[in-house]
């Protein structure tokens, strides 16, 4: 695998892969654990060349919030890359990515304005600023995300399709499926900030969310529904839920009832300082 820090030299090396055939990226912030390789095993799959990007996207993250605490090991995300085959590992420096003088910003309205968009201000604007610049840096046919970030992808792909991006173009954009603990906890970087009695006890959001999703299907009404999965989280041990919403799939509208679409059901609370994201699908009523 070949290590790449510069971007003088990314596109010489990205041009090599590129004569092999397609060449998907991964962008993740590090820490990696085993859904990002499931993120890189599906790249691999549908590509000759695999990117993945490192880069702790200081602009993503609010004031107050772990920019200085997130995990970063970039010798053993290289050893993990190693392993699993990928092609180039792009690490630049915040000066490669964020040069003195930068000044442009890209803001997906809609999509972006609710839940994570509500509780971290700023965030999908760092986001998609930065995911932007990745895919002009490594030119991609392809890239893939996780579903864990349902409202991230969703962000991403509104950008794509208005932008009329071509590398990746929007259809290029894939989502995988959230990879879990035995106990069903969603894999995260975040999720070693716990304490082993807070690690035991996160198992309540899936838990929480499953038990409202079965009630939602089976017909109970929305709103008392959201209010008991969140009184479930809180007695468990969480500290507070930024948000627990039923919303559209697709445009993240929140629903106040079960339709005929496609449904997410969406939640973040904090347990022990740390915040936590999951989502999960809601089967629509039959018509
Ligand atoms: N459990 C998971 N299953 C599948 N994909 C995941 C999972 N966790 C993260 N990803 C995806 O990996 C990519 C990189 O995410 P990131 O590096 O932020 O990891 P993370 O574990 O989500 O970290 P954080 O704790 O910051 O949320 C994103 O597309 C994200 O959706
Ligand atoms: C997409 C991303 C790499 C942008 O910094 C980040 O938000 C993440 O890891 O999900
Ligand atoms: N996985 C999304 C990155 C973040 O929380 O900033």
């Amino acid at each position: 695998m070949e290590t790449v820090v510069a971007l003088n030299s990314l596109r010489e090396a990205v041009d090599r892969l590129r004569e092999r055939g397609p060449v998907a990226l991964v962008p993740t912030m590090g820490a990696l654990h085993e859904g990002h390789l499931a993120l890189v095993r599906e790249a691999k799959s549908r590509a000759a060349s695999v990117v993945v990007s490192i880069f702790v996207n200081p602009t993503q993250f609010g004031v107050g919030e772990d920019l200085d605490a997130y995990p970063r090991q970039l010798a053993e995300d290289s050893r993990l890359l190693e392993v699993e085959s990928v092609d180039l590992m792009w690490a630049p420096p915040v000066s490669e990515v964020y040069p003195d003088g930068f000044a442009t910003t890209v803001s997906v309205a809609g999509v972006s304005e609710g839940l994570c968009g509500a509780s971290r201000p700023g965030h999908f604007e760092g986001v998609a600023t930065v995911v932007a610049k990745l895919f002009n840096q490594v030119r991609p046919d392809l890239a893939v995300f996780g579903e864990k970030d349902w409202q991230q992808l969703a962000v991403i792909r509104r950008m794509a399709r208005d932008l009329d991006l071509t590398l990746p173009r929007a259809e290029a954009i894939y989502g995988l499926a959230t990879v879990r603990e035995a106990d069903g906890l969603a894999l995260s970087s975040r999720n070693r900030y716990l304490s082993a009695e807070d690690r035991a006890r996160a198992a309540a959001l899936p838990q929480a969310m499953r038990e409202a999703i079965a009630a939602i299907e089976a017909g109970s009404a929305v709103a008392p529904t959201l209010a008991a999965l969140e009184a479930h989280l809180l007695q468990a041990g969480f500290a507070s839920v930024d948000y627990a919403e039923l919303a559209d799939a697709d445009s993240l509208a929140l629903l106040s009832e079960l339709g005929e679409r496609p449904a997410r059901l969406l939640v973040a609370a904090r347990i022990g300082g740390t915040r936590l994201i999951d989502n999960m699908a809601v089967s629509p009523r039959k018509a």
